[in-house]
């Protein structure tokens, strides 16, 4: 398969701080990924180092065959990098509408074709950003992404802090961008029995490395794994959350 991002041990942080300690990682074109791990073992700061927002400190980062490392971050997403961050970002004086034709890059995903994604943002394309709900912000973060046509999405925590239909909800459209759309995606979730019946890959973070990586679906079926790295072990629990519900008709 094509290459799309590869990172090769990269050391990164916050000023003296290091967080990232020689991760490497890759990902193929048209391929998610799951990235998993405990509470502070470095994801948002993976996911920051490969948008540019980090103190890199050495290795490589490659998209789509060029190095990115000293790339300005605005120009990582002039390149291809479409990034939702944990705490959203959208425009909060802007209208729905405004959000998504201020950054939209000409390509296949139009603002119609996002509010096609996302009924519940058409059915607001007048309301400003601070009228939303925040899982209607959420939504509109990832809309905004899309419509800047990238070759790599990276969402950061996406159904944090969500009532349980909107997760549903997003859940749904994460499934269809990634799984009928082919967008190549990095998915940073706690909840990895939500989002490992979505993506094709997964790794899981821990003390700034990786310390599995790996199919979704071999995770997902690794109790043991789930339960030594994540402390999911509540194996029962993965009944409704299992591939089933997401393999059907999403409407
Ligand atoms: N701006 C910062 N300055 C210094 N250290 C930071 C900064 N942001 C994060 N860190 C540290 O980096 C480590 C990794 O944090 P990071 O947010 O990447 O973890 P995470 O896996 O995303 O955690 P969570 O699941 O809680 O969001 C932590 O020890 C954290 O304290």
């Amino acid at each position: 398969m094509t290459e799309l991002l590869v990172l090769d041990n990269v050391v990164s942080g916050y000023g003296e701080a290091i967080v990232l300690n020689r991760l490497s990682l890759r990902l193929d074109q048209g391929q998610s990924l799951a990235l998993l791990g405990r509470n502070g073992t470095g994801k948002t700061t993976l996911i920051e180092t490969i948008a540019g927002l980090t103190t890199f400190r050495s290795g490589t980062i490659r998209l789509a065959g060029r190095d990115i490392a000293a790339v300005r971050p605005e120009r990582r997403a002039a390149l291809g990098l479409g990034w939702v961050p944990q705490e959203r970002g959208i425009f909060k004086s802007l209208t729905v509408e405004e959000n998504l034709t201020a950054v939209a890059i000409a390509g296949a995903w139009t603002p119609d074709r996002a509010f096609a994604m996302f009924p519940r943002l058409k059915e607001r394309r007048g309301n400003l950003g601070n009228q939303l709900s925040g899982g209607e912000q959420q939504m509109l973060a990832v809309a905004r992404s899309l419509v800047l046509n990238p070759k790599l999405l990276l969402l950061d925590e996406p159904l944090e802090g969500l009532a349980p239909i909107i997760v549903d909800e997003l859940l749904g459209a994460i499934r269809r961008i990634v799984r009928e759309e082919g967008m190549a995606a990095i998915v940073v979730e706690q909840k990895a029995r939500k989002i490992l019946p979505l993506t094709d890959k997964a790794a899981i973070l821990d003390r700034g490395a990786v310390v599995w990586d790996g199919d979704s679906e071999a995770l997902l079926a690794d109790a043991a794994a789930l339960d030594r790295h994540l402390g999911v072990a509540d194996r029962g629990a993965g009944k409704p959350l299992d591939k089933a519900q997401f393999e059907g008709d999403p409407s």
